[in-house]
């Protein structure tokens, strides 16, 4: 039975956690974004794991047969950035997208928060996606702001979300980068998606190579800024804008 989420794989979890900075401050906040899971105090005929923001009850269906079925620390770090930043980074009536959005959480708490939110994964994914986003957001959220669907990285992106018609302020992505074949699709979905005015706010956990050269190469085409890091999670997170020539921070032409 899984206990923590941290049970999960924990192959995956290895990281060399070389970086000894403000030790004291990662627990602290390791301990205060893992603080908001809670689990049932009685086992019902289906299980769930819960979560707490903006006050409310969340509660997480995961499959454990599929990657994007279960619910992965990076999300309750975006998550917990998301609620206790909401002055600096005011989510309502934004246009927000999430890539990968596995069973939801980040979606959910985005629409709670405010914002109008398009969930995506993958086809096998978005059944469970779609149940956890409905009885979540149902009479807490704007029904009609919120959108569960199909996006394969790299796969015709421009054809279901052309510019002239999709401009997103924000692109969440927690967990979307480890050993997979689709890093560089999903890198060009993020240059796709990402227009002057967006900002990414990306949760990334650390585990292998792979990843590393990922945020290399992540850095030439955007500028970076780093917001958490959690070495005991191994786990950072991530607020990207566009590089180009004469692009600006969105965040200070917004004031
Ligand atoms: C490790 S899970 C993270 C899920 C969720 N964001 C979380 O943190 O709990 C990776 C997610 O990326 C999705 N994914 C993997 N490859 C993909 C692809 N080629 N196109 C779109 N989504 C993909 C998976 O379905 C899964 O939901």
């Amino acid at each position: 039975m899984i206990t923590h989420l941290l049970d999960l794989q924990p192959e995956l979890f290895v990281f060399p956690v070389d970086v000894c900075t403000g030790a004291a401050a990662d627990a602290e906040l390791a301990e205060a974004i893992l603080s908001h899971q809670f689990h049932p105090s009685v086992l019902g005929p289906e299980s769930w794991e819960g979560y707490v923001f903006s006050d409310l009850e969340i509660r997480i269906k995961e499959s454990t047969d599929l990657y994007g079925a279960v619910l992965w620390p990076s999300a309750i770090v975006l998550c917990h950035f998301l609620e206790t930043n909401r002055d600096e980074y005011n989510l309502m009536d934004k246009n927000v997208i999430e890539l990968g959005a596995g069973t939801g959480l980040v979606t959910i708490v985005a629409s709670l928060l405010g914002a109008k939110v398009t969930s995506t994964d993958l086809p096998d994914v978005l059944g469970n996606l779609l149940y956890n986003v409905a009885r979540n957001t149902k009479d807490r959220c704007n029904c009609f702001r919120l959108q569960v669907t199909e996006l394969v990285w790299g796969q015709g992106v421009d054809k279901r979300f052309p510019r002239a018609t999709h401009c997103f302020d924000y692109i969440l992505a927690a967990d979307v980068v480890y050993a997979h074949p689709y890093l560089q699709e999903l890198m060009d979905t993020f240059d796709y998606l990402c227009q002057g005015n967006t900002q990414i706010l990306w949760a990334m956990r650390f585990r292998l190579d792979p990843e590393n050269s990922f945020v290399d190469r992540f850095r030439q085409r955007f500028h970076v800024e780093e917001l958490y890091n959690l070495p005991s999670l191994s786990i950072k997170l991530y607020r990207a804008w566009r590089k180009d020539k004469g692009s600006k921070d969105p965040k200070d032409a917004a004031e």
